[in-house]
């Protein structure tokens, strides 16, 4: 696929966060015309597995989002596993450090120009200061997530993961190459849940997100096509 997105609406990932493929292949239908790609994340792939995935890619192609993080070893042997599916990217926790990194870089360059993204996810979009510390880290989520995103992309990562408070940073200090994805991104007025560090659509692309990860703003939407369609036309061209 296409390193960058070419329109508006193909910035969009709706994450389809739902536990059964009935309902995730409901709009999946509904979503794709109005987005780039398709998330398939922990909880529809933990109820519905590979399934999932081959259904959704037969809407938009999907954005694996399994977050590995294991030994290197095993991270290679999951990225083995997931490779046959042909998710577009793949997520892993760059806390899993470098070798693990590198380990999952080389799994995926066996799949040739076919092979996924990989996106490294560096600080939780959910997690505030206080969270970070309760881990053990002192440091700001900002200066943890640039630690983590350098570290990620010398190690092989394609791209990172952030919140739309650290896109604007990675950009400036990583250069135009790196593939920046960012959840934690909540249309003016709409419910932020569990996200800590957010920000509305049109301030993450701004800040320099390629893409932008959004679950609950569409889908728990009375029109999620709708939903989608609005938030498209609020992003730069
Ligand atoms: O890797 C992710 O996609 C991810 C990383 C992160 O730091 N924060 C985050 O929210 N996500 C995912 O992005 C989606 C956000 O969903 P909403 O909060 O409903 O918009 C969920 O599917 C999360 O699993």
């Amino acid at each position: 696929m296409s390193a960058r997105p070419a329109s508006a609406a193909a910035r969009i990932i709706p994450a389809l966060d739902a536990g059964d493929l009935a309902r995730a292949e409901a709009l999946a239908g509904v979503l794709a015309p109005h987005c780039g790609l398709l998330k398939v994340g922990l909880e529809l792939f933990c109820a519905a597995g590979g399934p999932a995935v081959a259904a959704v890619s037969r809407h938009r192609p999907v954005f694996l989002d399994v977050k590995l993080h294991d030994i290197p070893n095993t991270v290679a042997g999951a990225l083995r596993s997931l490779l046959p599916l042909k998710p577009a990217m793949v997520t892993l926790h760059a806390g899993g450090g470098p070798a693990m990194i590198a380990a999952a870089r080389e799994q995926a360059e066996k799949a040739g120009a076919d092979r996924p993204i990989l996106l490294a996810v560096t600080v939780l979009t959910s997690m505030d200061a206080a969270a970070l510390a309760a881990t053990g880290v002192a440091d700001s989520p900002a200066g943890q997530v640039l630690r983590l995103a350098r570290m990620a992309v010398a190690a092989g990562a394609d791209g990172l993961v952030c919140s739309p408070h650290e896109a604007a940073m990675l950009r400036a200090d990583l250069g135009p190459d790196p593939v920046l994805v960012v959840p934690g991104v909540r249309p003016a007025g709409s419910d932020v849940g569990d996200q800590a560090r957010t920000a509305t659509p049109a301030e993450a692309v701004a800040a320099g997100a390629d893409w932008i990860v959004i679950g609950r703003p569409i889908t728990g939407a009375a029109d999620p096509a709708a939903a989608a369609r609005a938030i498209a036309a609020s992003l730069p061209g």
